[in-house]
């Protein structure tokens, strides 16, 4: 089946879905049943590409002996997933270094060796997933929050590697992924940091919202996270990261510059695209 074709029937069947969860009175059981059916269709085609996209990194990335950055985000837990698998079956000795409290309870929860920054300052590798990877390995990170850990841990391995579905796999940032940049800010600090965004670049900065609470997001670090949904797509990222960077307040971009070294991108069929950066 075609990329594009899948990808629709996933987006189409994912809308439609939730568009009947707003109004299930009055359709009859068996249109449910069947927009139930593709929906979940079309969630498991996405998660049989993740799946392929971690087992293959862990496959060809990890070795014995490893100190493993694990990322955060529903990718990283078919990595999680694996790793315990060749260290049940090959034996392998890895010690395991989380970037969420999501991955802390992956780690704990699969049995593996956890560690942390104080202990292994310097990882062999970090594993993560990702929003979004432009041609240059530029990644959005942060859709779940925990970009800060992530890119700390991130930046001290000496490789890093992106695991996605082909749905991430960009030529330029917010070619598919449109919720923006995630941006952590101290909470104090989040209007005039969203005002400074908006004078520096133009485009619209929101406080990311809870859904299971009221107010905003909290990160495992106890700040907040604004989204920057940029406008223009001709932005030179190295030095938005910086100058974003530099404002008083935030503690750090979902920008990845210069960090990946490789990225894997599943398919529903389960072949794997890999891609190495150039400037690795
Ligand atoms: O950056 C992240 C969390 O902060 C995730 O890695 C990113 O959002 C991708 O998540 P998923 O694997 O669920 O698509």
């Amino acid at each position: 089946m075609q990329l594009s074709l899948l990808r629709g029937l996933s987006e189409a069947s994912l809308s439609f879905a939730s568009s009947i969860g707003c109004r299930t009175t009055g359709l009859p059981g068996s249109t449910l049943l069947s927009a139930s059916h593709s929906s979940s269709a079309a969630m498991s085609l996405l998660e049989s590409a993740k799946k392929a996209a971690a087992f293959r990194a862990v496959d060809e990335c990890v070795k014995d002996k490893d100190v493993v950055g694990v990322g955060s985000g529903s990718t990283v837990v078919y990595a999680v997933e694996r790793l315990a698998e060749r260290v049940k079956t090959e034996k392998l000795q890895l010690v395991c270094i989380p970037t969420s409290f999501q991955a802390r309870q992956l780690i704990v929860e699969n049995n593996l060796v956890l560690g942390d920054l104080s202990l292994y300052p310097s990882l062999d590798i970090a594993i993560d997933g990702a929003d979004e990877v432009d041609k240059d390995f530029t990644a959005i990170k942060g859709g779940g929050g925990c970009l800060t850990q992530e890119k700390i841990v991130a930046s001290c391995a000496k490789r890093f590697v992106v695991i996605a579905d082909y749905t991430k796999d960009s030529q330029i940032l917010g070619e598919q992924y449109k919720k923006g940049i995630p941006i952590e800010v101290i909470p104090l600090a989040y209007v005039p940091v969203m005002n400074k965004i908006k004078a520096l670049y133009g485009g619209n900065v929101e406080l990311r919202m809870a859904k299971m609470k009221a107010g905003p997001v909290v990160t495992d670090n106890g700040n907040f996270i604004l989204d920057w949904v940029f406008l223009e797509d001709k932005f030179n990222w190295e030095s938005v990261n910086t100058q974003l960077n530099l404002i008083p307040g935030v503690v750090e971009t979902g920008l990845f510059v210069n960090m990946a070294e490789r990225a894997f991108f599943g398919y529903a069929d389960g072949s794997v695209k890999e891609k190495t950066c150039p400037q690795k």
